[in-house]
């Protein structure tokens, strides 16, 4: 690549959504939403219930198909690809509620987010079969890494099931960063903690972005976290998009004002 193509590379968003319309028969869940996150950013997306933040994951990571509009991720188109073909592409997310494997230890659910970079099959590998062993073996250090950066050391081979609900939503988000995205989609990874555990929640986001570059992008209720954690805002209504730009700015427009006195969040 020439020096000029790699300072364009740079400087094309990771994620451009353009013109994206999904309806459900009447419902009209998103209206015409465009934006774009650029590389290694921290963008977040707010918006009162209903707004259609979930809906835009679901388009995002392959879920649902948008009726009209285009997705480009890393310079692939795509809308209308499934989600397993979404998430080879460098695209992970985590679910508003959990998605983890109960009765797997923390340690093999995080292995799990690897197993599309494996060879051999998850449950050979569980066996501790052959060639699946040494595949495990090498991609233990980074789950280890990961585990780390979650301070998830002291609950490693405890079982998910058994674990506080704070300490699974952690385990979710390894998960996620174990498939070594580019782009981590964070479904209000802090809903439902106490004070002290969505500040360590925040805390971990900031590291993933700023120390291992990794854009993210994150649908929280929690707007003392997003004003906080995010470069920039989307803020969003009845599915179409109210403002975008720098916190503060957002923080202050009437319309987002308006959105957030309506429905009293
Ligand atoms: N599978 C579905 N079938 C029908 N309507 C849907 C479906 N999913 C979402 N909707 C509708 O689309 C709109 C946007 O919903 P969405 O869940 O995306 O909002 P949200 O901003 O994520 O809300 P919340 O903050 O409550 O999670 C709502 O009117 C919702 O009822």
């Amino acid at each position: 690549m020439t020096a000029e193509a790699l300072r364009d590379a740079a400087h094309t968003p990771l994620l451009t959504v353009e013109g994206v319309t999904l309806r459900f028969g009447g419902v009209t869940a998103l209206n015409g939403v465009s934006f774009d996150v650029r590389r290694g950013e921290l963008f977040a997306i707010i918006g009162p219930n209903g707004a259609g933040k979930s809906s835009i994951f679901n388009c995002l990571n392959g879920v649902y198909r948008p009726q009209e509009g285009s997705i480009t991720f890393d310079g692939h188109v795509i809308s209308g690809r499934r989600p397993v073909a979404i998430a080879r592409l460098g695209m992970a997310r985590t679910f508003q509620n959990l998605g983890l494997f109960s009765t797997l230890t923390v340690l093999e659910n995080v292995m799990l987010g690897r197993h599309h970079l494996m060879h051999t099959g998850f449950f050979a590998g569980a066996l501790w079969f052959g060639k699946a062993r040494q595949e495990e073996l090498a991609h233990r250090p980074r789950c280890e890494e990961i585990i780390e950066l979650l301070e998830l050391e002291p609950y490693r081979f405890q079982h998910v099931a058994l674990l506080p609900y704070g300490v699974r939503k952690r385990v979710e988000v390894a998960r996620a960063l174990a498939m070594e995205p580019s782009l981590l989609l964070l479904d209000e990874p802090a809903a439902g903690m106490n004070l002290e555990e969505s500040e360590d929640m925040a805390r971990y986001i900031r590291e993933i972005n700023e120390e291992w570059k990794i854009a993210v992008l994150l649908v929280e209720h929690d707007l003392r976290m997003v004003m906080d954690l995010a470069q920039r805002v989307l803020a969003m209504d009845f599915g179409k998009v109210l403002a975008v730009g720098a916190p503060a700015d957002v923080r202050a427009n009437e319309d987002v004002v308006r959105a957030y006195v309506g429905t009293g969040e």
